[in-house]
């Protein structure tokens, strides 16, 4: 090959990547877990493979698409913060316009399979998700207060919705009960790192809760949040939804969050602030992976 050819194959890549990180990958890869898990949930056997596929690619699309809209509109707030700043926008690897133009291609696609191939109730749905997250959490709620994720956290909770209607074209509340786990959960996942992030969040301007309220006040929060996650996670147990395997994981999880909760709350450090943060995702991941192991124990 020549030299020219390896260029450009190059440049093809590195910019495919750089799309591919404009939809935050990780954490996009989690929300879709949440929603696949729901659509298992909602369904008494098997999820058929085509709409499983279907709902899981358009949901994912769609929550892509956000996460690039809301790197296009953070790009200035993101160049000024060292976690941030090596992101697309703010090195330039992309444009603004090839972003808006990327991002409305992958939501159009992910909300046309949802309506043509899943049922239109999980498009219109997962369309005000992605409004609340790319335009009420990020342009509004974002730079304006410190609640700014504990409401905008009701977006990143809808996934469980979304799998649910897409298999039963309904929102029972079952559905509710694992939104209001993700709910609880997303202010002790976020303030965990806003605590160790502090300075850099001061120096971007935006309020959050450990900048506007200070350190010790954020430590009792993150605990008030962790005891009322507690609190929530046991509800699908009490309610009868799930059997024992469930409640021993979600006892087991539960106590780990609480151990760093409390420790944080006593005795802060940045490390433990940051391991907090690690596990409140391994918490996240593995409660919702339990709550699937025991639908597939009730099912045998
Ligand atoms: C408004 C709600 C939320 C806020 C403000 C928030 C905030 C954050 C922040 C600032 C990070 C650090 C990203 C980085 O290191 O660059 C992060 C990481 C992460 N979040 Fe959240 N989050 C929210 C909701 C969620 C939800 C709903 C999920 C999944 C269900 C989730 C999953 C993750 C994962 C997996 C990571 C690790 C990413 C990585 O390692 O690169 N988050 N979150
Ligand atoms: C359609 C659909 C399912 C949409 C899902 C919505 C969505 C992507 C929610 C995730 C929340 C998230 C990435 C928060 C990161 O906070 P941040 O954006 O404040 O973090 P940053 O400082 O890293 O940019």
């Amino acid at each position: 090959m020549n030299m020219s050819a390896t260029l450009v194959l190059q440049q093809t890549a590195c910019s495919c990547r750089s799309f591919y990180l404009l939809c935050k990958p990780r954490v996009t890869s989690l929300i879709v877990f949440t929603a696949v898990i729901g659509m298992f949930l909602a369904s008494p056997g098997m999820v058929s493979l085509p709409l499983l596929l279907a709902a899981t690619l358009g949901i994912a699309m769609v929550s892509g698409a956000a996460a690039a809209f809301n790197c296009l509109i953070e790009q200035k707030i993101d160049a000024r913060m060292a976690r941030t700043r090596a992101r697309p926008l703010p090195t330039g690897q992309v444009t603004s316009s090839q972003t808006v133009l990327f991002a409305s291609i992958l939501g159009l696609m992910g909300l046309s399979m949802l309506y043509l191939f899943v049922n239109p109730l999980t498009m219109w749905l997962t369309l005000a998700t992605f409004f609340g997250y790319a335009v009420i959490y990020t342009i509004f709620l974002k730079p304006s207060t410190p609640l700014n994720i504990v409401i905008g956290g009701a977006s990143g909770a809808m996934p469980p919705i979304l799998g649910w209607a897409a298999v039963t074209n309904a929102v029972p509340a079952e559905s509710l009960l694992l939104f209001l786990i993700i709910f609880a959960w997303t202010p002790p996942h976020f303030w965990a790192l806003a605590l160790y992030r502090r300075k850099e969040y001061a120096k971007s301007g935006l309020p959050m809760l450990p900048v506007t309220h200070g350190e010790e006040f954020t430590r009792l929060h993150i605990l008030l949040y962790t005891i009322i996650l507690v609190a929530v996670t046991l509800m699908p147990f009490s309610v009868g939804m799930s059997g024992t395997l469930y409640l021993i994981g979600a006892a087991a999880l539960d106590a780990g969050f609480l151990y760093y909760a409390v420790k944080l709350y006593r005795e802060y450090s940045d490390q433990l602030a940051q391991k907090t943060f690690r596990f409140s995702i391994i918490y996240l991941t593995a409660l919702f992976a339990v709550l699937l192991a025991d639908h597939f124990l009730q099912m045998t």
